[in-house]
């Protein structure tokens, strides 16, 4: 087992933490400031805190007079607190899963003057940093170069003649692994150097307030259970990590197939087709329902299928099953059974060089010692209330646990994780919190991107028929926006959906050039609960992509009495 050495402070760590960052400051560097505090892809901001900040921090809080303690990490816990322990507990907070959602629980936790560990059974940063958004979003940074230069009509448009483009597979590898090792790196440092325990082992719950990791036993006030997921396989898919692959492999870009099936077309099959046709595979989707997408709004959807699939080297079959996938080997392709989704009858049969299974993820909570605390699973998820407290077999509340992130299912996103734990940490502050979730972003990171907040118009119109309101759509193009022009990057639209009575923003879906960014001035204003009478007059500067969105705003036809400012926003 590793063990590994923890920071702690004698005194309060917020005390320390702000004499540290002041004098941090003078000597040219900087403690990481809370908008980077999570995972993020924003490493320019984030090269500061390294190890020889860390190590400079150390020095500087031990001036300053406050004790520093080194616990070991498997070890017991450290002796010094960060706050005024009560009741005998070894910590305020024990975090299972050193992912995002428990990484951003933990540095809030500091800040609130808990003291805090985190067990981790694996490496630290979870599936986004070392399996997910990071690695992946590094990938799809070269496939939006790769994508621009091989477009010769694009280049041209611009009055730029470019050469054949190429690519050096391991070097693109690289660069995904390089990036997810230096987050993981930035990660850890965060953390230790706010005077987070990190604990090396696997955490089962043995009952209230009480985790074991390895053979150490420690109690804590509250427990945050943050263990994430794990890719979903159907029966008979056989996985074997060269041909038939999960994104745990993918990731790795150990092979770019010149004919790759892909099964599921949710967030991780859509985006992998962007890497691979724009790495020179041919694409088929295999999909279940009956198009392409089916998460997204059906018109964006239209709108993401004219521009990114059809127009590529992607066929794709929807309404079925793979019922049997059988790896290549022998000399024989990859073969893919297809059954009718409805009628389960056979359909066809694909021989590929590989497929990508991208059709979900399942919650990891084996070996957690649920059981000894009365909860079981509901398809594998924790069950929780609105505030991600555990609710037990007999729908009680269980005293001090809660449970954030994808192992809860509400939403499998790494910022919905890290906000859910931001959220507990508010609650056992002393400070209720309910987060809602109609007000957090999404982003599908292809080229270009998708993003959304809120209900699909399908979804607004059932609330809308069952709660009795009018919705209305208001709809803008980058094709009117001069900054998309300059880009030559006119393919989008933004698409609002509003209550006409009262300026409500119900959902707000994008499909353009930088949409992942652009999404969030809706986001805001749905988490403040502002409406389209107060934003409609926000000053945007020109000319940028955001006019997209205030043009969005100023379009839409709210009725004049409507009352602003509004009540507080609704939680989900
Ligand atoms: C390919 C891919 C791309 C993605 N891209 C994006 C994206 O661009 N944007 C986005 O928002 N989301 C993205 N996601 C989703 C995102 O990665 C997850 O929503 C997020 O990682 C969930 O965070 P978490 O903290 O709940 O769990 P995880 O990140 O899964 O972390 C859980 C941690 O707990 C540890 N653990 C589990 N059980 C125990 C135990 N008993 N004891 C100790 N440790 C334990 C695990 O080792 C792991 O480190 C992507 C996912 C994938 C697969
Ligand atoms: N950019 C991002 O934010 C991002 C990127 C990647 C992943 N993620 C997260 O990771 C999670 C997993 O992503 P995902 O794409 O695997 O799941 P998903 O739920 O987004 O999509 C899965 C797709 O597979 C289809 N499907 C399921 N079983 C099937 C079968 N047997 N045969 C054919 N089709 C089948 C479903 O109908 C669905 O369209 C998502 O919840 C997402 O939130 C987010």
């Amino acid at each position: 087992m590793q063990s590994s050495i923890s920071l702690s402070f004698s005194s309060p760590s917020t005390i320390c933490r702000s004499d540290c960052s002041t004098a941090a400051v003078a000597n040219g560097s900087f403690l990481m400031p809370r908008s980077l505090r999570f995972c993020g892809l924003r490493k320019e901001a984030f090269k500061s805190l390294n190890s020889s900040l860390h190590i400079r921090l150390t020095r500087l809080c031990c001036s300053n007079n406050n004790r520093i303690s080194a616990s070991s990490a498997n070890g017991a816990p450290s002796s010094s607190s960060s706050s005024s322990l009560k009741g005998g507990f070894d910590y305020d907070l024990v975090i299972i899963g050193a992912g995002v959602g428990g990484h951003g629980a933990a540095l809030h936790a500091v800040e609130k003057g808990l003291k805090t560990a985190i067990i981790e059974g694996e490496v630290v940063g979870g599936t986004c940093v070392n399996r997910g958004c990071v690695p992946s979003k590094a990938l799809l940074a070269v496939s939006g170069r790769m994508r621009e230069l091989q477009n010769e009509q694009h280049m041209k448009s611009f009055g730029l003649q470019v050469a054949a483009a190429g690519y050096d597979r391991q070097a693109v590898a690289d660069h995904a692994n390089n990036l997810a090792s230096k987050i993981r790196g930035n990660l850890t440092n965060s953390m230790k150097a706010l005077g987070v325990d990190i604990l090396t082992g696997f955490g089962t719950v043995l009952g209230p307030q009480k985790v074991k990791y390895g053979d150490t036993v420690i109690t804590a006030k509250d427990i945050i259970i943050a263990t994430g997921s794990v890719p979903s396989v159907p029966k008979g898919i056989e996985v074997d990590g060269k041909t038939v692959i999960t994104s745990d492999h993918a990731l790795k870009l150990e092979f770019v197939p010149n004919w790759i099936a892909i099964v599921g077309s949710g967030y991780i099959g859509l985006e992998f087709s962007d890497v691979y046709t724009a790495l020179g595979s041919e694409v088929t989707f295999v999909e279940a329902l009956d198009q392409l997408m089916p998460g997204f709004d059906p018109e964006i959807g239209k709108l993401a299928q004219r521009v990114l699939i059809n127009p590529r080297k992607i066929d794709y079959h929807t309404g079925v099953f793979a019922s049997k996938i059988t790896p290549a080997r022998d000399g024989k392709p990859v073969l893919i059974e297809l059954i009718d989704a409805k009628t389960k009858e056979p359909k066809d049969t694909l021989e590929v060089d590989a497929a990508l299974i991208a059709t979900g993820r399942a919650p990891f909570t084996q070996g957690l010692g649920l059981e000894n605390i009365n909860v079981q699973t509901q398809r594998g998820f924790v069950p929780v209330d609105e505030r991600m407290q555990v609710i037990d077999a007999n729908g009680e509340l269980v005293p001090h646990l809660y449970c954030i992130g994808d192992a809860n299912g509400k939403m499998m996103l790494a910022h919905a994780a890290s906000a859910q734990g931001i959220s507990v940490v508010e609650q056992v502050t002393g400070k209720d919190h309910i987060l809602n979730h109609l007000s957090i972003p999404a982003a599908c990171f292809t080229h270009p991107e998708i993003s959304m907040v809120g209900l699909t118009e399908p979804q607004a119109r059932e609330k809308a028929e069952k709660e009795g309101f009018e919705i209305s759509i208001a709809k803008t193009s980058f094709k009117a926006n001069t900054k998309a022009l300059a880009e030559n990057e006119g393919e989008g639209l933004a698409k609002l959906i509003y209550r006409p009575d009262n300026g409500e923003i119900l959902g707000v879906h994008i499909f353009g050039m930088h949409a992942a960014d652009l999404i969030h001035e809706a986001s805001n204003a749905i988490a403040l609960g502002s409406r389209i009478q107060d934003i409609k007059y926000a000053v945007h500067a020109h000319p940028t992509l955001s006019e997209v969105i205030d043009e969005l705003f100023k379009s839409a036809k709210v009725k004049t009495n409507a009352s602003s400012p509004i009540a507080e926003p609704v939680a989900a």
